[in-house]
């Protein structure tokens, strides 16, 4: 496999006039899991669906495992798994019948199928639900079949679109934890999600906004390099009322609600004290979360489109 297995330059899909991927540029590294993060509609799904090769892109390019995006769609689609929102199951087959199916698809010879199908019942944790309709099966255990669909052709780049909406927090982790195993094992894996519990455990994470790529690098990093001051929370009756207020203070970077707190970045700590006085409330520092990372990295973005200095308060 390359040394990247997804590169893109400026790739951009437009859908009439409405453009959902705007000129990205992405490097995904061989082995590593790679975070796919940003609020509805900020253009991830159709990101990986170009990366598949499913869609074709409006403008700029990309290889994918050493494939021409735009020439050599057919060569990526054979050899990427794949994984949808919606995963495509036959709930009028059995679980092993589904595996049968997809051994048939990605035509893995007749003779290492029987133990190929083994080896994802196994790995997918199914050993007793074998002969069970895929229709009887829970959300979570229907995830793991749907991933052992995904992988029977032993890919070496996996993109999953959201694998674990829907399913219950213990079978989330579960899952997770299987992505962990097959990255460790070599498979480049790109997924999409909306919690940030997996998002910490992704190697690094592609923040999305508006079809833009706003940063791609390790969580670690990224709270550290993106979040420029000191990150205070502070718990207020009516926190909403209150954010305008507090976002018009002159020491005051930005200002976000979290449910009854408040978060607020400040250029240093004295600004804590003078937050206190202004609240009669005492701010406490908190180390950002990826939450704090995406709204800074969202703002900055906003401000270098409307040509506003970074900290343009008086
Ligand atoms: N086939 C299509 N035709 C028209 N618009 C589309 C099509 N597919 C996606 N879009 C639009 O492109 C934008 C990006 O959608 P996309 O599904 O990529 O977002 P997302 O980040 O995956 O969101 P979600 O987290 O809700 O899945 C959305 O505004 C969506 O409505």
């Amino acid at each position: 496999m390359p040394d990247l297995p997804v590169e893109t330059w400026d790739l951009s899909r437009k859908f009439g006039e409405f453009t959902a991927v705007d000129r990205v540029n992405l490097q995904i590294r061989s082995g590593e899991v790679c975070g796919f993060l940003g609020p509805n509609g900020a253009g991830k799904s159709t990101s990986i669906r170009l990366l598949c090769g499913i869609l074709e892109p409006s403008s700029g390019s990309g290889r994918v495992l050493g494939y021409d995006l735009k020439t050599e769609s057919e060569k990526i689609k054979t050899r990427i798994g794949y994984m949808s929102q919606k995963f495509s199951l036959y709930d009028d087959l059995t679980v092993r019948e589904n595996l049968d199916f997809f051994a048939g698809l990605y035509r893995i010879p007749y003779r290492e199928r029987r133990q190929k199908v083994d080896e994802m019942i196994a790995l997918a944790g199914l050993q007793e639900r074998e002969k069970q309709l895929v229709a009887t099966l829970s959300p979570g255990f229907r995830q793991r079949l749907a991933l052992g669909s995904a992988i029977i052709s032993e890919p070496d780049l996996l993109f999953l679109d959201e694998p674990t909406s829907g399913v219950s927090p213990s079978s989330r982790r579960a899952f997770f934890n299987l992505i962990q195993e097959l990255a460790a094992g070599g498979t480049t894996v790109i997924v999409s999600t909306h919690f940030m519990d997996e998002a910490e455990r992704c190697d690094r994470i592609a923040f999305f906004n508006q079809g833009r790529l706003l940063a791609l690098d390790s969580p670690d990093r990224l709270k550290n390099s993106v979040i420029e001051g000191v990150l205070l929370e502070i718990e207020l009756p009516d926190p909403l009322q209150q954010s305008a207020f507090i976002q018009s203070l002159p020491y005051v970077k930005e200002c976000s609600v979290y449910g009854l707190r408040l978060h607020v970045l400040v250029e240093s700590y004295e600004a804590a004290a003078l937050l206190e006085e202004a609240t009669g409330i005492q701010p406490l520092p908190i180390t950002p979360s990826l939450d704090d990372v995406f709204v800074a990295l969202a703002r900055k973005k906003e401000r270098e489109e409307n040509d506003e200095p970074d900290f343009c308060r008086n």
